[in-house]
């Protein structure tokens, strides 16, 4: 996907890039690469891939939950890596709020980089794991409306690390392969506890046929102050795996 039919593509769900955000985007491929030569933030590097597997991909949350479009959400973005889904989404919708944590130092360190370079405002990156990150007494349980994960891990293993930093009828946005019905089906008992509700599922394809699907979560009560366990058990002891 060229730059040319990013926009097309985008305008064909009515979001439309000024000149400014299209810089920003071109200036973002130019670090990501740049650093990406010095140490490992993807595996895509090829402009044309990174334009629809990382930016066009990330924004395609905005198309199926059309409220990122237009509403000053408290986001967190949960193992970002190098910014994805929620700084795609912080240029084409400079309202949002958005934090990132994620457990690898250096990724932050980009991030902090390309924040500065892209003069992005409303933006903290946080260095934790998220069972820290969401633990009982942090200031940040409880507190976002919206949590967005991309390829951080399996819907039973991402509840228990995302469900406790939403408030409650806070919603969490899990980005999917076509692996996405059996994560869920599999993740029923791990949801129920941790006071999750699948609200929405879209599935559909990339302009190139990859298969995608977003889950919404709403988090309908509060979670129990056990969980998120400690660092490593939720993905060593699923919940109900
Ligand atoms: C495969 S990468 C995906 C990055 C990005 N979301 C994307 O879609 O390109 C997974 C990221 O999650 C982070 N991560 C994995 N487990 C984590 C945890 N428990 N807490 C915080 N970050 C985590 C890793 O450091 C890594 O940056």
């Amino acid at each position: 996907m060229n730059e040319e039919q990013f926009v097309q593509a985008l305008a064909e769900h009515g979001i439309n890039l000024s000149a400014k955000q299209l810089a920003q985007f071109d200036k973002y491929y130019e670090l990501l690469v740049a650093t990406n030569a010095k140490f490992n933030l993807t595996a895509i590097t090829d402009k044309e891939e990174v334009y629809l597997k990382h930016f066009y991909d990330s924004l395609t949350a905005a198309i199926y939950y059309p409220a990122l479009q237009t509403e000053e959400l408290d986001i967190i973005d949960v193992g970002a890596g190098a910014g994805f889904p929620s700084l795609p989404l912080k240029i084409a919708f400079p309202q949002l709020k958005v934090s990132i944590v994620d457990s690898l130092n250096k990724r932050i360190g980009f991030l902090n980089d390309l924040a500065a370079a892209l003069d992005l405002t409303g933006v903290a990156f946080y260095h934790d794991r998220a069972e820290t990150f969401g633990g009982k007494n942090s200031p940040h349980r409880a507190k976002y409306d919206l949590v967005m994960a991309r390829a951080v891990a399996r819907m039973t293993i991402l509840s228990e690390l995302t469900l406790p930093l939403m408030k409650v009828k806070g919603v969490l946005l899990a980005m999917k392969g076509s692996s996405a019905q059996v994560e869920l089906a599999n993740a029923e008992f791990a949801l129920k506890t941790l006071g999750g509700q699948v609200l929405e599922t879209h599935a559909f394809t990339l302009p190139n046929g990859d298969p995608r699907e977003i889950d919404v979560v709403q988090k309908t009560k509060v979670t129990p102050k056990k969980y998120p366990r400690k660092p490593g058990t939720p993905n060593k002891e699923p919940l109900g795996e």
